[in-house]
């Protein structure tokens, strides 16, 4: 063990075990979750590191994977979702599983969205993994949705919908597992009685059960990308493909070919609402990922000179700190954020499936949001990760490069993000409601007394001081009372429609505004959500520890945003000048702590596959030993030099 890493844990003022506890949900599921975990000592999954193989060889080794798991997972007997994430979050480690999409797009879609006849027929046979499938509804032309050319034609004659790609930008693009899959759930516009109806899910078979070749369906492979290179993003081309009537989910076209309306054409759009709601918690996962490699690293790298006295750590330089500890603070605030996303998302999904979708364009919004903003700023925290890592994070061995490569997309797909938060439609139409007198109920109440507020961009110097900027509970307040920035775009879309444009064009030209106010909204509940947490744990030592985070995350972001809060007279600039002091105190408060802090994550080292963010702190070593492991040293003497330079 590093003696740098050893004398860090002996710092900590807390039971990092205790804390563990609290960001798994209680010690039954960190037990659980550890028994899950010792899965990685099965030399089955023993593998080599993908960044030594080619793209092909990447593939294979992780269908090879996905398989193994299948296996395993019957072997061992986990049959519970939860169960099943974990073990899977697990063994994929910072890659992408052949299979994702299977598990993550394709099964959910059946769940919720096959009648109890389709339910009998399909589920047995895609939780078999007889059936293989993929989620296609992007085209190489449009992702919004109501822009989809693919029709789906009904035929009554002989009860089959008649699939089409009718246009080169129709073809389908990017759906995962291109070569793995053999059926698709195809979003195609729906045509009976020569009206369209809109978007709906269909079952496509693709391949032949047997043979797995294609069945007359062009379907492929799109080629390499900027990451994900274990998953075949694939194209497909229908050509007037016919598949039964059964294959329409949720069947609303009955046999003579009249449409029957669902309850809210928006449930065909559930699934990507489960997925943005699971990206919450997979932000979280990356960017404690990030910290742990960043932070465990500066704590062993000496570097340069503070005093004239031996290297220091480079994690006591105040420079690194200030890189990395509001990250770490991102970290603790975005588990409690996912962890109430995936309760919110369960909780209003149950009531949908009992017939109540009166909260559905509310968990649309939040997680539409919170997707957006969790993946944005996780995005750009591993590259600063990465950075502050040196020459060495800039190595596929600190693993920071991969888990860049393969989080970026989630900043685009399930929705790219400016297009997510311009979802807002939701807070702009609270917003009306709430100035209208209706009283708002959820996270949307806080509009009730705006009213009452007056915020508006009017001289600080005409407000009184609201915040105390070392009390939690008036930085919240802050936070909440920014976030009526949303009374901004409401404004410009107002004054867009008095100069007579029309209501899309007062909506593209307040779009700044809109994404802005989103952003403002998305901020406050996380700085509520995290600030509510605290009064749940009573372990004092970890509630102080986690106490100083929030503040640290409160205070950052109101640096950050500093314009707003003067703007809106939230903040005096006296105040203003002190955050950065009070900053600085908190990081010296984090210092003792941090290590501590991203060992309570608990990744294990084979989860993390990172040689600079190994537990025991042995870097160098380990570097050296990876990088005699290169392919191109597989030989003393390279055979291009006997091809081109001897
Ligand atoms: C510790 C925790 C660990 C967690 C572990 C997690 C493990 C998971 C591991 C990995 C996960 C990663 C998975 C990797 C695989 C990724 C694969 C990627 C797949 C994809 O990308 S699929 C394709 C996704 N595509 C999109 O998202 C398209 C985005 N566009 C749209 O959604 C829409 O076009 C739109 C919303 C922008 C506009 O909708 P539409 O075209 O219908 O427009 P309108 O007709 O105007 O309707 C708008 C109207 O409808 C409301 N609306 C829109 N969407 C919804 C919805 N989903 N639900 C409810 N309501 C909706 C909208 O608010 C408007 O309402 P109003 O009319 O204003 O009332
Ligand atoms: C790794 C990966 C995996 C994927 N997997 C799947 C899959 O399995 N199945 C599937 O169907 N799809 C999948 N996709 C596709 C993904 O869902 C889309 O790429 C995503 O929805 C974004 O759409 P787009 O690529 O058309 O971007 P565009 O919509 O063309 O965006 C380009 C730019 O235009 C801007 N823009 C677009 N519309 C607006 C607007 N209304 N207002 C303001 N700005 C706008 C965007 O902000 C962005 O800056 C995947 C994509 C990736 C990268």
């Amino acid at each position: 063990m590093n003696p740098d890493i050893v004398k860090e844990r002996q710092n900590a003022s807390f039971d990092v075990q205790k804390l563990t506890y609290i960001l798994d949900g209680g010690p039954e599921k960190t037990k659980r979750r550890r028994e899950i975990s010792l899965v990685l000592n099965d030399p089955d999954f023993d593998e080599e590191d993908p960044n030594f193989l080619s793209r092909s060889e990447r593939y294979e080794q992780a269908v090879r994977k996905s398989a193994q798991m299948i296996l395993k997972l019957r072997e061992y007997g986990i049959s519970d979702p939860a169960e099943i994430n974990c073990y899977k979050s697990v063994v994929r480690g910072n890659f992408h599983e052949s299979l994702g999409l299977h598990y993550v797009m394709f099964l959910p879609t059946l769940y919720s969205q096959c009648d109890q006849e389709q339910s009998k027929k399909w589920l047995p046979l895609a939780t078999s993994f007889e059936v293989l499938g993929t989620y296609a509804q992007t085209e190489l032309g449009h992702t919004h949705l109501r822009g989809l050319e693919t029709t789906a034609t009904f035929d009554p004659t002989t009860q089959e919908f008649v699939l089409n790609s009718p246009t080169v930008t129709s073809i389908k693009w990017w759906p995962g597992a291109g070569k793995t899959s053999n059926h698709a759930v195809v979003l195609a516009q729906l045509y009976t009685r020569g009206k369209c109806h809109g978007l709906h899910a269909f079952i496509v078979q693709l391949r032949h059960m047997d043979t797995h070749e294609p069945l007359p369906i062009l379907v492929g492979d799109i080629g390499p990308k900027f990451g994900f290179s274990e998953v075949d993003n694939g194209f497909l081309k229908l050509d007037h493909v016919r598949i039964p009537r059964e294959n329409m989910l949720m069947k609303h076209v009955e046999p003579d070919g009249r449409y029957v309306k669902p309850a809210s054409a928006k449930l065909t759009y559930g699934t990507m609402v489960f997925i943005r709601s699971l990206l919450v918690g997979l932000s979280a996962l990356v960017m404690a990922k990030s910290c742990t490699i960043a932070i465990r690293y500066s704590a062993v790298r000496h570097q340069s000179e503070i005093r004239s006295e031996p290297e220091p750590q480079i994690l006591d330089y105040q420079t690194q700190q200030y890189k990395l500890f509001p990250l770490l603070a991102t970290a603790y605030a975005f588990s409690f954020v996912g962890q109430y996303m995936t309760e919110t998302y369960y909780r209003i999904s149950g009531d949908i499936n009992q017939g109540d979708l009166s909260e559905l364009p509310e968990l649309h919004a939040v997680s539409a949001g919170l997707k957006a903003f969790t993946t944005w700023t996780t995005n750009t925290g591993i590259e600063v990760c990465r950075m502050s890592c040196g020459g060495h994070g800039y190595s596929r061995s600190s693993a920071l490069p991969d888990l860049y490569a393969e989080f970026t997309p989630t900043c685009t797909y399930e929705g790219e993000n400016t297009v997510m938060m311009l979802q807002t439609a939701y807070l702009v139409k609270s917003y009306r409601q709430a100035k209208a007198g209706e009283q708002l109920r959820g996270i949307m109440s806080y509009l009730n007394d705006m009213e009452q507020r007056h915020v508006r961009a009017h001289p600080a110097s005409a407000r009184p001081a609201l915040v105390d900027i070392n009390d939690l509970s008036d930085l919240v307040e802050s936070y909440k009372l920014r976030a009526a920035l949303v009374e901004s775009a409401a404004k410009s879309i107002q004054q867009e429609l008095q100069k007579r444009r029309s209501h899309e064009d007062a909506w593209n030209n307040s779009a700044i505004d809109l994404v802005k106010a989103s952003d403002a909204h998305c901020h406050y509940m996380v700085v509520k959500l995290f600030t509510d947490k605290l009064s749940e744990i009573g372990d004092p030592d970890i509630n102080l520890v986690l106490t100083t985070l929030a503040q640290l995350y409160a205070l950052h972001g109101i640096a950050l945003n500093s314009g707003d809060f003067l703007q809106a007279g939230l903040l005096t600039v006296p105040q203003m000048q002190q955050i950065p002091v009070r900053i600085k105190e908190l990081l010296c408060l984090i210092r003792p702590n941090a290590v501590a802090l991203v060992d309570a994550f608990d990744f294990p080292d084979k989860v993390l596959s990172s040689v600079l963010g190994r537990y025991d702190g042995n870097v160098y070593e380990n570097l050296f030993e990876w990088a005699r492991r290169s392919p191109l040293n597989a030989t003393e003497v390279h055979e291009s030099f006997h091809k081109y330079l001897k």
